[in-house]
């Protein structure tokens, strides 16, 4: 049962509910349809919780220079988008799109127009990166596609405000198969269109590694943006959404297993709280933040932003018996996961402590001592753990 081809083993003690499938620590796709990719000097390696080095799932088999543009020497793939070409594949990728509730003119022309009400228009971009965030091997296209929506239209939430546009710049190797492109297509539009919002434009380019770039538009409806900066004394911290779920389904997939599927689901596409972002703002939340990298490094962002300490209680923080049991089996702390785990994009938020909507959970204090530091349980950790692209 427990097959884990590539580089990790089964751990000790972990129940037969987790399964490891059959190219769980190898790239999923190899050029021309060949053996697995191996990984070489130049690939970029990362460890982030034993297992698996993380590197792109994809590597281009055509020669590329960083400043000429060459063409592969390589006939295409079939199926690959190097075999559609670059304005077929767009073609297919917009056919379709439903107009957002703010789309004037969507995908076609030279740029969109977008409809902004309010007079302000909140903008985020995101970036995802090809072994990064993402493997191909650990989630299909739809799943890496409604991921880059969600993380995006977090940050619009974060803001108080509701996504209204989306528009996505894609990177890919020329054989990469043209299904997982269209299915990256499927997921971001199936996700903006469960809000509301357009997929309204965007760009297709040849490069080595797969890349997501996705910048969404918000609308604050009349509201004033929530802030990383208002956070003041005697306000509680209160959490919406899930946390430390995409984190525990990054350590089994990292272990070469691909269940329990509702924490690797978590880290595939992520729930984040989308509707309490504006639901905050009407509270008169002081700060918010949308958890990417883990809780105790973004309540960190806050802190220092506001200018405030912040304490959080563990005894308050929910650990969901489902993550206790995996992490039980794994050998892990499922409260390391809960305040450092990132990727699940739930919302945190400062509230007067008399003003915390339904659907939050107070789990803090915003203090006067010791400004930009967060502590736990009144103790100060060494490191807020959690995740930064160039030291993690
Ligand atoms: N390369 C950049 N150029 C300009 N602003 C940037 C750049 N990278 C990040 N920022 C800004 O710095 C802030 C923090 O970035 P980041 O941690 O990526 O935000 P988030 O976690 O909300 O996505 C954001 O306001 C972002 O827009
Ligand atoms: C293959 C893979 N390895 C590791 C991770 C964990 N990870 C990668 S980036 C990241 C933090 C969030 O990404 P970032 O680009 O910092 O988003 P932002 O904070 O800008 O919203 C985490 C937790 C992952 N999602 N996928
Ligand atoms: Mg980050």
């Amino acid at each position: 049962m427990f097959s884990v081809t590539g580089c990790s083993s089964r751990p000790s003690g972990t129940s037969a509910r987790f399964h490891a499938g059959p190219t769980s620590c190898r790239p999923g796709w190899s050029p021309g349809g060949g053996a697995p990719v191996r990984q070489d000097d130049s690939g970029h390696v990362r460890q982030p919780e034993g297992g698996c080095p993380i590197t792109s799932s994809f590597r281009s088999s055509g020669s590329v220079s960083s400043s000429v543009p060459s063409a592969s020497t390589a006939a295409p793939a079939p199926g690959s988008v190097g075999a559609r070409g670059e304005f077929a594949v767009i073609g297919r990728l917009t056919a379709g799109l439903a107009p957002g509730s703010a789309t004037t003119l969507g995908p076609g022309d030279d740029a969109a127009v977008i409809t902004a009400a309010d007079g302000r228009v909140v903008a985020s971009v995101d970036v995802l990166v090809d072994g990064v965030h993402f493997r191909t091997d650990w989630a299909s296209g739809e799943q890496i596609g409604r991921r880059a929506a969600l993380a995006s239209m977090a940050d619009i939430a974060a803001m108080g405000a509701v996504p209204t546009a989306l528009l996505v710049g894609l990177t890919a190797p020329a054989d990469i198969p043209e299904d997982l492109v269209l299915g990256l297509g499927r997921g971001l539009d199936a996700e903006a269109a469960a809000v509301g919002a357009g997929l309204v434009g965007g760009d297709l380019t040849r490069s080595e590694v797969l890349t997501i770039s996705v910048t969404v538009l918000g609308d604050l409806r009349g509201a004033a943006p929530v802030t990383r900066s208002g956070a003041r004394p005697g306000q509680v911290v209160a959490v919406a959404g899930r946390l430390g779920w995409a984190a525990a389904g990054l350590t089994v997939l990292s272990r070469g297993f691909r269940s329990p599927a509702a924490v690797v689901g978590a880290y595939r596409v992520p729930e984040p709280p989308l509707a309490q972002g504006p639901v905050a703002a009407a509270a008169g939340a002081g700060a918010m933040i949308d958890v990417s990298d883990g809780l105790l490094a973004d309540l960190g962002h806050i802190a220092v932003a506001s200018g405030v300490g912040v304490d959080v209680r563990t005894a308050q923080l929910p650990v969901a018996p489902r993550l206790a049991e995996v992490a039980s089996a794994l050998g892990r702390d499922p409260l390391e996961w809960v305040l450092t785990g990132g990727d699940d994009h739930a919302l945190a938020a400062t509230f007067a402590p008399d003003a915390v909507p339904d659907g939050w959970v107070v789990i803090g204090v915003v203090t006067d001592s010791d400004a930009g530091v967060v502590t736990v349980d009144g103790a100060a950790r060494d490191t807020p753990g959690g995740w930064d692209h160039f030291t993690s």
